[in-house]
C-alpha cells in the first residue's frame, strides 16, 4: 500500500463509496450522479476511483461510470472490514508520519508512557490514544471495536480457536477476556464451546456496544447467561478475579499491567 492507496482507501471509506454504488448494481453510476451523492466534484472523485479500479478494487463499467466489484464490497460500512480500513487510513496512518521524528526525538524517544507515543505528537493529544476513543471521538472509539473484528476476520479468528485447546476445558471454566472490544474473539469461542463461561471486560463505551453485539450474534450464550460484561479500566481497576483463565489478545498495556501486578500463577 503506497500513500496514494490509503489516502484513496480513505476517501472510498469515508464517503461511503460502495454504500452509494450498491443500488445502482453492475450497471454502475455515472460519477456526475456520485458526486451529488458524495460532496465531492466528479473530476477528482473519478481519479480516486481510477487509483483504486487500478488496484482492483471498484470498477469502471464504462468511462467515468463506477460499480462495486467483489473488493469493494468489503468496504460497505456494514463490513468490519470497511472500519479496518478507516483504521489504517486514519489515526494509524497519522501516527506513521511522525514515527521516525518521534523515534528519534530526545524525549519521547525513550519514553514507554501511553501518552508519548507517535500518535500523541501527530495530533498534539496529550491524553493517551484510549482517552482520546472513550472521551474525545467515542465514534473513533467504536470504529476501532468494529476494526478488530474486521482484523480477525482478515487473519486470526480461527487460529485462536485451533491454536488453544478451548475444547478441552472442563465445565463451568471461566475466560476473561480482557481488553476484548466487543468480544467478537470470545464469542467465536463461546459459541464452539458451550461449556465455557466468558467474562469480557474493556472500556466503558465499549462494553455499552458489546452487549446488543452478542444479543445479535449469540443471542444462545446470552439467554444461557453464559457471558458477563464488566466495564473496567484495567491501568487503574483490577480485573475479575477468579477466573480460571485470562486471554488478552493484542492489548500490550494489559499484558504489561497484569505481569507487573503478578496473576497469583492464573494462566494467561
Ligand atoms: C487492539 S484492541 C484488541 C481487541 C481484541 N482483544 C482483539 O484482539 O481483537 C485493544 C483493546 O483494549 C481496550 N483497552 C485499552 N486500554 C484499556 C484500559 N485501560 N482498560 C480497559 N480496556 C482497555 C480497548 O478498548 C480495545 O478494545
Amino acid at each position: 500500500m503506497n500513500h496514494f492507496t490509503a489516502s484513496c482507501l480513505n476517501v472510498a471509506v469515508t464517503s461511503k463509496l460502495a454504500d452509494h454504488l450498491l443500488p445502482a448494481g453492475p450497471q454502475g453510476l455515472q460519477v456526475n450522479k456520485l458526486s451529488k451523492l458524495t460532496g465531492i466534484i466528479p473530476n477528482k472523485l473519478s481519479r480516486v476511483l481510477r487509483l483504486l479500479a487500478h488496484k482492483g478494487c471498484f470498477k469502471e463499467v464504462e468511462p467515468d461510470v463506477w460499480a462495486n466489484n467483489r473488493l469493494s464490497m468489503e468496504l460497505l460500512s456494514q463490513q468490519p472490514t470497511s472500519a479496518l480500513v478507516g483504521l489504517f487510513t486514519d489515526e494509524a496512518y497519522v501516527a506513521g508520519t511522525t514515527l521516525s521524528s518521534t523515534l528519534t526525538d530526545s524525549h519521547y524517544g525513550p519514553s514507554v508512557q501511553l501518552n508519548e507515543a507517535s500518535w500523541n505528537r501527530a495530533m498534539n493529544f496529550t491524553g493517551t490514544l484510549w482517552d482520546f476513543y472513550q472521551n474525545v471521538d467515542p465514534a473513533r472509539g467504536l470504529r476501532l471495536a468494529e476494526a478488530q473484528i474486521g482484523y480477525c476476520h482478515v487473519l486470526t479468528f480461527e487460529s485462536v480457536l485451533h491454536g488453544y485447546p478451548f475444547k478441552d476445558l472442563p465445565t463451568g471454566t471461566t475466560i476473561c477476556d480482557l481488553g476484548g472490544g466487543f468480544g467478537h474473539v470470545s464469542m467465536h469461542i463461546a459459541k464452539a464451546c458451550p461449556q465455557l463461561r466468558i467474562i469480557l471486560q474493556d472500556q466503558p463505551g465499549t462494553i455499552a456496544a458489546a452487549k446488543s453485539y452478542w444479543e445479535k450474534g449469540a443471542p444462545e450464550v446470552v439467554r444461557e447467561g453464559r457471558v458477563e460484561f464488566i466495564a473496567i479500566d484495567f491501568i487503574t481497576q483490577v480485573p475479575k478475579q477468579g477466573c480460571d483463565y485470562y486471554f488478552i489478545k493484542n492489548v500490550v498495556t494489559a499484558r504489561r499491567t497484569l505481569s507487573d501486578r503478578g496473576t497469583d500463577g492464573v494462566p494467561i
